[in-house]
């Protein structure tokens, strides 16, 4: 089986290349809903965040505004809040793959927003990188409710950034230049690795 390992930076297009992976039907487990699980009412990790950051939770669940505010403002509470939920998050993808194992299927995702910085392409044969020009990301994130240019830097004072994210991937799908040339990209790299026509195993392609 080939895992495929899908990320790129705030707003760059992770979620739509997503929803076209599993519309060429591959199986895409997604660390951020797996997150959003855990902090919904009856999540796992609410009694553990409740304790850490009291402030945040409300009526048996994260209210993810409020909790932001607070960790993106602070890299140890960031790191405590990531010691509770990572683990979790990592138990949700080992069922994931566990499960389409014994599916026999040839190739899954596994879309993770902090690929790099939490070394998951380690668990990755082949890495995909979402990507756009600066401003296009600008305009798309600001456009978001309650996202300043404050709450932005924060973010990405914890993220790599988009440049070292392009150098260390295998294949770099361009999100600006619209979907349907993003679609493209994606199905091409889909096929290749369906035909195992891209070397699994770092940089090396090796198409014949
Ligand atoms: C702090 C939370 C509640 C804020 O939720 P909110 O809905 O306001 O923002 P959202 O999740 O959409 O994140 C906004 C941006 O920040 C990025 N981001 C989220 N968590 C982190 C992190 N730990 N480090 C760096 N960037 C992060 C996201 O990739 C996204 O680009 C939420 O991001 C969270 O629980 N983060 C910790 C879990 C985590 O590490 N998730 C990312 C990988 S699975
Ligand atoms: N390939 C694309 N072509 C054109 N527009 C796109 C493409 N991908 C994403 N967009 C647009 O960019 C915006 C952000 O996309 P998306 O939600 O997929 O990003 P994301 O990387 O998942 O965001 P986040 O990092 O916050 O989770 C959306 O408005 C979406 O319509």
């Amino acid at each position: 089986m080939i895992v495929l390992g899908l990320t790129g930076s705030i707003g760059m297009g992770k979620s739509t290349a997503a929803a076209l992976l599993r519309r060429l039907g591959v199986p895409v487990h997604d660390a951020d809903a797996a997150v959003h699980r855990l902090q919904a009412r009856g999540g796992a990790a609410v009694k553990a965040i409740a304790a850490a950051f009291p402030d945040t939770v409300k009526e048996g669940r994260v209210d993810r505004q409020a909790l932001g505010r607070v960790v993106f403002a602070d890299q140890a509470k960031l790191k405590k809040l990531e010691a509770i939920l990572h683990p979790l998050v990592r138990r949700e993808e080992q069922k994931f793959l566990a499960q389409a194992r014994a599916r026999r299927c040839p190739l899954v995702a596994l879309d993770i927003p902090l690929l790099f910085e939490t070394h998951g392409e380690e668990r990755c044969d082949h890495v995909m990188v979402v990507s756009a020009p600066r401003r296009v990301q600008l305009a798309r994130v600001l456009r978001r409710r309650g996202m300043t240019r404050e709450r932005l830097a924060g973010i990405e004072a914890r993220q790599l950034p988009d440049r070292l994210k392009r150098a260390r991937a295998d294949t770099v799908i361009e999100t600006g230049l619209g979907r349907r040339h993003s679609l493209r990209a994606i199905r091409q790299t889909v096929r290749l690795l369906r035909q195992r026509r891209v070397v699994c195993c770092g940089k090396t392609a090796c198409e014949d």
